[in-house]
């Protein structure tokens, strides 16, 4: 009997025990997961005392990847990684949706990366529109670019969208992982010991200084980057700023297509945004951007822009730009992805390579590279030799060429040609280019699979040019060559040469064209130290 209730009180002792343990295991984790959740911030802050200074996150510690910037390159790179079971954290400057005119037409090349990422669904509620192309307007003349999608499934094809939603569905896939922190709070710098990066300086949504830890740190904070400029070779141009408002009450000419005419001093664009908003784009070059405070954007629009608009489009831009705080402004800025490799940080998106916004190819270039970036550290399991790491991951900068490249040199040459129409042989080359469209066939459907992303060859892209350079002189030189003609066809020649050369040589004609010969090419985790 004694026997027995020894045995009974040490089972209720053992139970007592276990509770007790479990409770505590269990409080635990989910503290520390709070903490990785980002909130609240008394849950994961380590406060130096007196509250004041700087102090150290401490929920942080287990952070495997620091992400700055949750735009649509950091909030779909958290997502993937977060998906793959990394330990990230990501830091934004500002958790309410952006509210910009930039990033809102999503080629099918980007969308096919979205569906890469498991990230198409965030295209499903934010009345984003079916995008199939543009209708190419020159004084009364059109050509269509349609986006070669009959052999791709029928789901896959452009979307526009308002950005601020599209970037805050991304962010609630992100808040969504256990495994992945979304905090409010702006980065100041990068922390670097010895030439490698340990994490960086932020303030949180309060003010307050802190420090993040991670061994990789990779940063996403967009075109105005202030971050960059230790990473990478940051020499930006501005050629033009696009100024934007939101048309209501009219319909472009052909339903899931936008418009862009060639106008003089440059390019117009429109495209819808929602099932009742058109976006509309104006091009207008740097030197001579007008004021809008003082009315005189107003002015330049109604005047100079206005008179080559569509007429069925006429009477909603006019009453846009009449509209109080409708009119925004962004540089169109452009910068060759040339980087400075620093073992502990890497960098993508605006913040690492730019190109004219005009083909609208930025995002589908960001979720291109997520993609790259996201297998190349899949098989890494410790990330913890920065030196090694960042040595394994410079084959990235030959694998995103295919993609980049493409995207970057079509954005560039076609801005160049598009806003010189008063140079003759500008003039030229954009009587070509609409020729070569109008030829339809492999000629049109070429030069549109290149732009929308579908395509992301740069031998591709060469062969375009150089057919279209002959079709070019051809047509210069019919129908026989006279003197006049063959200086007209040479001039063309020059002048094509001179756009393109120049842009190509920033992108690197070895890994453009040659990547195979770069050795960083072939970098996989298992050649030199185990990663
Ligand atoms: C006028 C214009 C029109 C464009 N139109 C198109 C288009 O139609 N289609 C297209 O594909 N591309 C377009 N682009 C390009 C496209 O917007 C970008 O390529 C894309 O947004 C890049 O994504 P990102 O994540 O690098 O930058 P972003 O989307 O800009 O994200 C950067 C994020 O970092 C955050 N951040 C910045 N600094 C800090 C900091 N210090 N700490 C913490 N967080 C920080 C920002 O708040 C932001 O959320 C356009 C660009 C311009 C300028």
């Amino acid at each position: 009997m004694a026997g027995q209730f020894i045995v009974g009180v040490a089972n209720v002792i053992a139970l007592l025990l276990g509770f007790v343990f479990l409770v505590r295991f269990w409080g635990l984790s989910k503290l520390k997961r709070a903490a990785s959740m980002g909130f609240p911030k008394e849950n994961c802050v380590n406060k130096n005392g007196n509250g004041e200074g700087e102090s150290e996150s401490e929920g942080v510690g287990t952070a495997e990847i620091i992400i700055v910037g949750a735009g649509v390159a950091g909030a779909a790179l958290a997502y993937s990684l977060g998906k793959d079971g990394r330990r990230v954290r990501v830091i934004e400057r500002d958790l309410n949706a952006p509210n910009r005119i930039a990033g809102e037409a999503l080629m099918p090349g980007g969308y096919l990366k979205l569906i890469e990422l498991g990230l198409e669904d965030c295209l499903d509620e934010i009345d984003a529109q079916r995008f199939l192309g543009y209708t190419l307007n020159k004084d009364g003349k059109e050509a269509l670019i349609s986006f070669p999608l009959e052999k791709i499934h029928s789901h896959v094809v452009g979307r526009t969208f308002h950005n601020g939603r599209f970037v805050q569905t991304l962010r609630k896939k992100v808040a969504s992982l256990h495994n992945v922190s979304l905090e409010q709070g702006t980065v100041i710098s990068l922390l670097e010991e010895n030439g490698i990066v340990k994490g960086v300086h932020y303030k949180d949504k309060s003010g307050q200084l802190l420090t993040a830890y991670a061994p990789l740190t990779i940063v996403c904070d967009g075109c105005f980057s202030n971050l960059r400029h230790s990473l990478c070779h940051s020499k930006v141009d501005i050629p033009s700023y696009f100024v934007g408002f939101i048309l209501t009450n009219c319909k472009l000419p052909k339903e899931k297509y936008g418009v862009f005419i060639l106008a003089d001093p440059s390019p117009i664009l429109f495209y819808p945004i929602s099932s009742t908003e058109i976006r509309c784009l104006v091009d207008v070059p740097s030197q001579n951007l007008p004021s809008v405070s003082n009315g005189e954007m107003a002015h330049y629009l109604k005047t100079l822009v206005a008179p080559k608009v569509l007429p069925e489009l006429y009477n909603s831009f006019i009453s846009a730009i009449e509209k109080k705080d409708n009119i925004r402004i962004m540089p169109n800025k452009i910068m060759a992805g040339a980087p400075h490799l620093t073992p502990g940080a890497f960098l993508i998106g605006d913040a690492f390579n730019m190109r004219h916004a005009i083909t609208g190819g930025g995002m589908t270039v960001a979720l291109s590279d997520v993609v790259i970036l996201r297998d190349l550290l899949r098989p890494l399991h410790d990330l913890s030799d920065a030196s090694a790491i960042c040595k394994y991951l410079e084959s990235f900068y030959t694998l995103r060429k295919p993609m980049s490249s493409t995207i970057n040199t079509l954005a560039n040459v076609l801005h160049k040609v598009f806003s010189a129409p008063s140079d003759p042989a500008m003039e030229n080359l954009q009587q070509t280019l609409l020729g070569y469209l109008k030829l339809g066939g492999v000629f049109s459907s070429g030069v549109s699979a290149l732009l929308s992303g579908l395509c992301p060859r740069p031998l591709s892209l060469a062969f375009h040019f150089i057919v279209m350079a002959i079709y070019g002189v051809g047509q210069l030189l019919l129908p026989f060559p006279s003197p006049k003609r063959l200086l007209d066809g040479a001039k063309l020649l020059w002048v094509a040469s001179s756009v393109l050369l120049p842009i190509i040589h920033s992108e690197g004609v070895r890994q453009m064209f040659f990547p195979l010969t770069v050795p960083a090419y072939y970098r996989t985790p298992s050649k030199g130290k185990k990663i």
